[in-house]
């Protein structure tokens, strides 16, 4: 990638607003694509997002674009921040131009056909492209608002992931690598479930024991599932793991958090969904995982306790019943180092 080059975020939500600020601030021309040419123009003119990041000011070195073909046609580097439900749909006509790009998605979703991570999708539609992961605890608004933030690139393409640590790396924000971008990728979608019932068990008034118990009993299911699927457990101890279900289990700001937090409140689902008006990706991911559990038949009762309040009609204390009751186990059961 030369320097004169710009890097393409594709979609204009939060998070692809600050990755394409963060960009901007290291001296990179951003060409930031969304669909909406209203939104577009607003940025252009008024250099805020008139939808995400409200009072975030957007650097003049973001250059916002409708234009997806000749974004993708300039561009080496693609930072992808579209929600996982209109990835495929967005990219898969212009599967001939991305190969030999370096896509890194930034989705924390999972399609159900297939099970399929983002990254894998990218893989399927551009077979010739080098392909990344970025994630970890990064709160958008944090971001953008430059708290000290770390995250994870992720990808067997060493040289992909050197690229996205020379362009975001900075005064707030640190990069580091990863060559597990299965487990990385699996970390930042699983994580968003255990947040909506965090947020649920916070409206309920229940104390900081119960969300200590629920971030750790969390972390053994992902990490007893991530195990059954491959992966290394080890991943899921690191900033893509442990510290993004901490971020999203704790902060209001998260909008996984806020639908739990409005359930736990007593609305539905879909008036906790429409009240939040922004992606909260765990919505589809609890409904994906608790297929794909049973199938591997992994052992998961808080994704099988969420399931059943949010479509099976039981209700949470029936759920808590049977969860505390449940057969006593051990505590550290589910890494075996066998092999990592
Ligand atoms: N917001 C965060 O803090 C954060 C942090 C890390 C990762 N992520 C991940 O990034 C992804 C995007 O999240 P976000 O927070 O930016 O969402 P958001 O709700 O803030 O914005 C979503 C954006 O996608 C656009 N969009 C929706 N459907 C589209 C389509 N078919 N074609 C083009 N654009 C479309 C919307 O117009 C909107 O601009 C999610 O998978 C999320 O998990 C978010
Ligand atoms: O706001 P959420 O719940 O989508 O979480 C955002 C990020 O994934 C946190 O790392």
């Amino acid at each position: 990638m030369t320097r004169q080059q710009p890097i393409a975020v594709l979609g204009g939500g939060s998070f692809g607003t600050a990755i394409a600020n963060l960009l901007a601030e290291n001296g990179h021309h951003v060409l930031l694509w969304m669909r909406d040419p209203e939104q577009a123009e607003s940025i252009r003119t008024l250099r805020q997002n008139p939808r995400y990041l409200k009072g975030v000011e957007i650097l003049a070195q973001v250059e916002p674009t409708t234009d997806l073909s000749s974004t993708l046609d300039a561009c080496e580097l693609i930072f992808v921040a579209l929600p996982s439900s209109a990835l495929r749909q967005a990219l898969q006509p212009f599967a001939a131009q991305l190969g030999g790009k370096m896509l890194v998605s930034t989705t924390k979703g999972i399609e159900a056909d297939g099970f399929m991570l983002m990254s894998q999708i990218l893989e399927q539609i551009a077979p010739h492209a080098r392909i990344g992961v970025l994630s970890g605890p990064n709160l958008a608004r944090e971001v953008a608002e430059h708290a000290l933030t770390a995250t994870v690139v992720a990808s067997q393409d060493e040289a992909l992931c050197r690229s996205v640590q020379q362009v975001l790396h900075g005064r707030t924000f640190r990069v580091y690598a990863s060559a597990d971008r299965f487990g990385v990728e699996l970390g930042g979608a699983l994580k968003n479930v255990y947040a909506i019932m965090a947020g649920m068990a916070a409206a309920l008034g229940m104390g900081e024991n119960t969300r200590s118990m629920l971030i750790t009993r969390a972390l053994a299911e992902m990490t007893r599932f991530a195990v059954k699927l491959g992966a290394n457990p080890m991943t899921f101890l690191g900033l893509a793991g442990v510290g993004d279900l901490i971020v999203t289990c704790t902060s209001q700001k998260s909008r996984n958090f806020q639908v739990g937090y409005a359930l736990g409140e007593g609305l539905s689902l879909d008036e906790a969904v429409s009240r939040l008006g922004e992606v909260a990706e765990g919505v589809n991911t609890i409904k994906v995982l608790k297929c794909k559990a049973e199938e591997l038949q992994v052992y998961m009762p808080l994704v099988a306790g969420l399931h059943a309040v949010l479509f099976e009609g039981r209700t949470l204390d029936q759920i808590i019943g049977v969860l505390m009751r449940g057969e006593p186990k051990t505590d550290v059961d589910f890494i075996s180092t066998d092999g990592f």
